[in-house]
């Protein structure tokens, strides 16, 4: 159900950095709430600085990792597997692939699915050989400030991010209310007093607040990893593994169906299958889409009640995939659903 992909860019200029410890910072925040546009910001501004990206999406199909600034360079995809051991075992040896061409990466950003909770992501670094090579530099928590509510989402994952964020973007306040945005600070210093919060419009920051911050109180963590949870090794057993994060299994109620086609869809049929079909339960949606009347790639961003499509060019051979994520989905009846938007 998860992928993982990695992305690493290098530029041409050397710096002279240590060998071991590669800061690593994690975003997370919940379905849509704005981690991927955080990403590309990073990539846009980060100049001279060598960063690797590694994507972990929710749902069969990548989506995020197509829609990263730059698709030029390597790309690896790994397994998929239940969500808990593919975040573990996945990342473990995704990190150990971006060591291996430490020479030319400076810094480790990962984007973690809107449902994951970052506490294992956390141990799995501080639990095995990672915890040497690398240092977890902060945990950035992204919320959707216009659409966030620690009731309406009725999510673990949701509250966790909260909770184990070093810093807290507090995104879209372009549609948020200035209330909104004062409940949320109210809220957010009852859960995690003292945490860093800065607001943001499409994840614009300067990079200074956020990266090489060192905010992660690591030793806090280091005492969490028990005695169990012993020196990890990639191929450690899955019961072990299911023993430690059975909550993650359940992916906090949330399923994914993922719909691919060759053949076009009918743009009218398509907006009808939107507004007159679309199952009320669908929380999150995004796709790139292939209208038969256009040219154009069309980027499909759902999230909460609003959604939007964009246009550019095609990089790939058009065809269409989506991925719609919610409570309950009805696999079968979305997919008949949409293939009879095609042409
Ligand atoms: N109005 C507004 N929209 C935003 C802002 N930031 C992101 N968005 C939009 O919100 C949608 C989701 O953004 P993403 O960056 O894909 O969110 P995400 O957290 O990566 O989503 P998942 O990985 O699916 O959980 C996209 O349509 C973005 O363009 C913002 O500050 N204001």
């Amino acid at each position: 159900m998860t992928n993982t992909a990695i992305k690493t860019q290098t530029d041409t200029e050397v710096l002279d950095i240590p060998k071991q410890g590669m800061p690593v910072t994690i975003i997370t925040g919940f379905l849509g709430s704005g981690k991927t546009t955080l990403l590309n910001q990073i990539l846009k501004n980060k100049h001279d600085l060598k960063v690797a990206v590694l994507v972990n999406e929710f749902g069969d199909i990548n989506i995020d990792s197509q829609l990263l600034v730059s698709m030029d360079e390597d790309m690896v995809e790994l397994s998929n597997g239940c969500i808990c051991c593919t975040i573990n075992d996945g990342l473990v040896d995704a990190v150990y692939r971006v060591l291996e061409r430490e020479d030319n990466i400076d810094y480790l950003v990962i984007e973690t699915t809107g449902i994951a909770d970052p506490l294992p992501i956390i141990l799995t670094f501080l639990g095995t050989e990672l915890r040497d090579l690398t240092k977890i530099d902060s945990i950035i928590t992204v919320v959707d400030s216009e659409a966030f509510t620690p009731e309406h989402y009725e999510s673990d994952a949701a509250l966790k991010q909260i909770t184990y964020a070093d810093v807290i973007l507090l995104n879209k306040t372009d549609i948020a209310t200035p209330e909104k945005l004062e409940e949320l600070e109210a809220y957010i210093q009852d859960v995690k007093g003292g945490t860093r919060i800065l607001h943001t419009r499409y994840g614009e920051v300067a990079l200074p607040l956020i990266l090489d911050v060192e905010l992660t109180p690591i030793d806090e963590y280091t005492s969490k990893v028990s005695e169990d949870t012993h020196e990890h090794h990639h191929h450690h057993d899955h019961e072990h593994h299911h023993h430690h994060h059975s909550n993650h299994l359940e992916n906090d109620g949330f399923v994914s169906v993922s719909f691919e086609s060759d053949r076009s869809f009918d743009i009218h049929k398509f907006q009808t299958f939107l507004t007159e079909h679309l199952p009320q339960n669908v929380f999150r949606a995004k796709g790139l889409l292939w209208f038969s009347d256009s040219n154009l790639r069309h980027i499909f961003q759902l999230s909460g009640s609003r959604y939007q499509l964009d246009a550019d060019e095609w990089k790939t051979q058009p065809k269409n995939q989506l991925v719609l994520i919610g409570k309950h989905l009805d696999n079968s009846k979305i997919h008949s659903l949409l293939n009879e938007c095609l042409v």
